[in-house]
């Protein structure tokens, strides 16, 4: 049994609130891994700002879901888009009636924390569903579930991460054992919760026999790893800083939330980098626990909300600030990985949205050249053979059935927990309540 591959699907939605990715593997929770499919849903417009709108919530009540668990999001909703987003009240009143008009007639779920919880886990059933219709597997060849959930709130700092999502539900939804709350045991002993990643990428990268490699996930944050060989203490693995999740925002804020990001670079490719609010960028725009991140020391994350549009991004044009967050987020990602000193003759693996931004991709490019020399290579994921838009949602199947094997999910090399640790909650489904969805 402990050897023997299991059939699992992991589920992820990740800091971009975009949509979700569904994928199907077969493991053994250590190097035996089968890519079998994968689909990607996105979210309607109104899901991603209604989750938005409940992160805003959940950080104005500093994690405390206690106190908002049943309270209307509505005011909440309209402060995200008039603080955040910068929008007029008469257009954010309009998307707020949008938003009331999908939860009530299209979700049937009220608009509090526990309302958008129920909703967001029958989107995850409605895609594991999906998902097994798109293969030959009836629910009884599906040995588990891993439900990464949707963070909502990460402060290590407090012991706490936030995934919403309810495990229970989505096992009676699917008829098959779920594991989530992935998090939660590591930030508990003191680790930082995040990046799980790595252990993933080790698997793959063992497998295809790929050391040394280093991996750059480019989603909302970015999170890099970096593996010399097979065995845990062969990898560390951090948040460098942002992914796209900044870029994201200003776009946002300049077009009225008419675009929600820098499709395929457009604007950026017209900007000029203004170095001096790049380095205004290093100095002030993240702060965790009123430190600067770029000074921290790895391992560490972060939560998307604790990065900022600093004031000096008011003075650019919609095509320079863009160019200037881009080249932010390709430089804090090379400096992240010569922080670690990096081998030469490395091979750098690229997944994530964010690399189908070209504008990311160029700026990262002539700075790993300059900083690391000519020898290392950068391919993306999917020219190695792996799946980046799966990825993601693969760990977290990974991470399922390593967890019902009762193997570390953690190490302190990746998340600084101080010792390793395995992690995930499991629910059986209930029979008597299984649905059909
Ligand atoms: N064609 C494109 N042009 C520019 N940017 C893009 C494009 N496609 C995707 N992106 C960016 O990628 C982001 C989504 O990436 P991804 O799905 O990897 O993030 P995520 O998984 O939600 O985040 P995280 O890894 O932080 O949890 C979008 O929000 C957008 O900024
Ligand atoms: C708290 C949280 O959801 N963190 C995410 C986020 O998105 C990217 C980066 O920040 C990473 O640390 C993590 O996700 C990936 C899947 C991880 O745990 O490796």
């Amino acid at each position: 049994m402990k050897n023997t591959p299991a059939l699992s699907i992991g589920l992820m939605s990740g800091t971009s609130m975009d949509g979700i990715d569904a994928a199907l593997i077969e493991t053994d929770g250590n190097f035996h891994i089968k890519e079998l499919t994968h689909l990607s849903f996105s979210y309607p417009r109104e899901v991603h700002f209604i989750l938005k709108a409940a992160e805003y919530a959940v950080h104005k009540h500093s994690g405390n879901l206690k106190n908002l668990d049943q309270l209307p999001l509505n005011s909440y909703f309209l402060s995200y888009l008039t603080d955040r987003l910068a929008l007029e009240i008469e257009e954010s009143q309009l998307l707020l009636k949008e938003a009331e008009y999908y939860l009530n007639a299209t979700a049937n779920c009220a608009f509090t924390i526990q309302g958008i919880e129920l909703h967001s886990t029958q989107l995850h059933a409605q895609a594991v569903q999906k998902l097994l219709d798109c293969t030959n597997y009836p629910h009884e060849a599906i040995d588990v579930v891993g439900y990464h959930g949707q963070t909502l709130f990460h402060h290590p700092a407090n012991h706490t991460s936030i995934q919403i999502g309810s495990g229970q539900l989505l096992a009676n939804l699917t008829n098959i054992s779920v594991v989530n709350d992935f998090r939660r045991q590591d930030v508990e002993a003191g680790g930082q919760g995040a990046p799980f990643a790595p252990l993933f990428h080790q698997a793959l990268a063992a497998r295809d026999n790929l050391f040394p490699l280093a991996v750059i996930n480019c989603g909302g944050i970015a999170n890099l790893s970096l593996i010399m060989g097979p065995s845990p203490s062969d990898v560390l693995g951090f948040d460098t800083g942002p992914g796209n999740g900044l870029i994201d925002l200003f776009v946002k804020q300049r077009t009225r939330s008419q675009e929600l990001m820098d499709m395929d670079g457009r604007y950026g490719v017209k900007g000029n980098v203004q170095q001096i609010v790049l380095d205004q960028l290093y100095s002030h725009s993240i702060l965790v626990e009123g430190m600067n991140y770029f000074d921290l020391p790895p391992p560490k994350s972060l939560d998307i909300n604790e990065m900022r549009l600093i004031p000096e991004l008011d003075t650019l044009s919609l095509q320079d600030g863009c160019a200037t967050l881009e080249a932010f987020t390709a430089d804090s990602i090379v400096q992240g990985l010569c922080q670690i000193d990096p081998p030469k003759f490395l091979q750098i693996v690229l997944a994530g949205g964010g690399w189908n931004n070209p504008i990311i991709l160029k700026e990262l490019k002539s700075r790993v050249h300059k900083h690391l020399g000519l020898e290392t290579v950068i391919k993306t994921a999917d020219q190695i053979g792996w799946k980046s838009q799966a990825l993601e949602a693969q760990i977290f199947a990974y991470l399922a059935v390593r967890s019902q094997r009762k193997l570390p999910i953690s190490y302190p090399n990746i998340t600084r927990v101080p010792k390793p640790l395995t992690g995930g909650t499991l629910s059986l489904p209930n029979k008597t309540s299984a649905m059909h969805l």
